[in-house]
């Protein structure tokens, strides 16, 4: 049977009238990577505090890394690695120096040997005596990745690691996720990017605290129903307002010198191409992005609200 890191059932957190979380459950196997994914709001983050014991939930149980979730928070934290929004390290102390101020935080034993070897891993060494603050966002995150790994935690939660990074440095990132992963470590990152949800092996989609879908990215784009056209032609882009005004076209948008239509209902969308035939431009069925999905996911979350509201 598969091990599990995390595994919790019915997950809820209300802020007062407010549902943050939804009753979610969650079986995470050891050594994956998981993406969490979902508009602003939808709850990530409420959920990432609730499995590494920062937050209680206020329903559901479960376990992470065989702890209990709500009696074993503190040993909960102690085999995790957090990594919250936002840098919060000291700007004022040096690379080096915060490293071995979270090795003393942590009482690592050898404690110069762990810096040495994690600087080494995470390719700091050369800016180990560079203060903090002086930093580009992608080292920050580097270092902000060499903290919270420094003591070899076996689950690691990363809520959006790589924000405003800029693609060479999410890219490598991205590398040392999968170094990690390699190594045992079972990591949850929740992210807006879509090329880093498809660096995932599974991914879990929230909506207004709901879970809406789960599954590798192939089963999510299978399992949405959903067909998409794209037209391609000189001056396509022009089509979009009549086209998106058609009946079935759940979502239109300009993609990469195309323009790009959506929908579930296959009759209605070639109607709506029919109804540009006569302007000559070249459409033909493609394989639904992930980005097409979770558009589609958010549309109909927000009018499942509405239509409850
Ligand atoms: N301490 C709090 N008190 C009241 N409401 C809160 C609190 N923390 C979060 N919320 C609300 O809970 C909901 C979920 O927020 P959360 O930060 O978990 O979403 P998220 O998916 O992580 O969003 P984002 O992608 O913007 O980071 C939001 O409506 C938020 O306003």
């Amino acid at each position: 049977m598969t091990e599990l890191a995390i595994d919790v059932r019915g997950l809820s957190k209300h802020f007062g009238n407010k549902v943050a979380v939804n009753k979610v459950d969650l079986q995470l196997p050891k050594g994956q990577v998981w993406g969490f994914l979902g508009p602003n709001g939808s709850g990530k983050t409420t959920t990432i505090r609730m499995l590494c014991g920062l937050l209680k939930a206020t329903e559901g149980e479960g376990r992470c890394l065989g702890f209990d979730l709500r009696s074993d928070a503190e040993l909960i934290r102690r085999h995790t690695g957090y990594m919250t929004q936002k840098f919060s390290f000291w700007n004022e102390l040096t690379v080096r120096e915060n490293l071995e101020f979270v090795a003393r935080i942590y009482e690592l034993e050898n404690r110069r040997r762990c810096v040495d070897d994690t600087l080494e891993v995470l390719g700091l060494g050369h800016r180990q005596h560079q203060l903090a603050e002086a930093l580009s966002g992608g080292w920050k995150q580097r270092l902000a990745l060499a903290a919270v790994t420094m003591h070899k935690p076996e689950l690691l939660l990363l809520d959006e690691p790589t924000a405003g990074v800029d693609p060479q440095a999410r890219r490598d990132f991205w590398d040392q996720i999968h170094r990690l992963s390699n190594e045992g470590m079972t990591v949850l990152v929740s992210t807006h990017y879509m090329d880093e949800a498809e660096r995932c092996d599974h991914i879990v989609y929230l909506a207004h605290g709901n879970l809406i879908t789960e599954g590798t990215v192939a089963d999510i784009i299978d399992q949405s129903g959903l067909i998409s056209f794209r037209a391609e032609g000189t001056g396509v882009r022009s089509l979009e307002p009549h086209i998106a005004a058609q009946a079935g076209v759940e979502y239109a948008a300009y993609f990469a010198a195309g323009l790009h239509i959506c929908g579930h209902d296959r009759a209605l969308l070639e109607k709506a191409v029919s109804s540009v035939a006569s302007k000559g431009y070249h459409w033909q069925e493609i394989r639904p992005s992930l980005e097409d999905v979770f558009i589609a996911l958010m549309d109909q979350s927000g009018a499942d609200l509405r239509s409850h509201a």
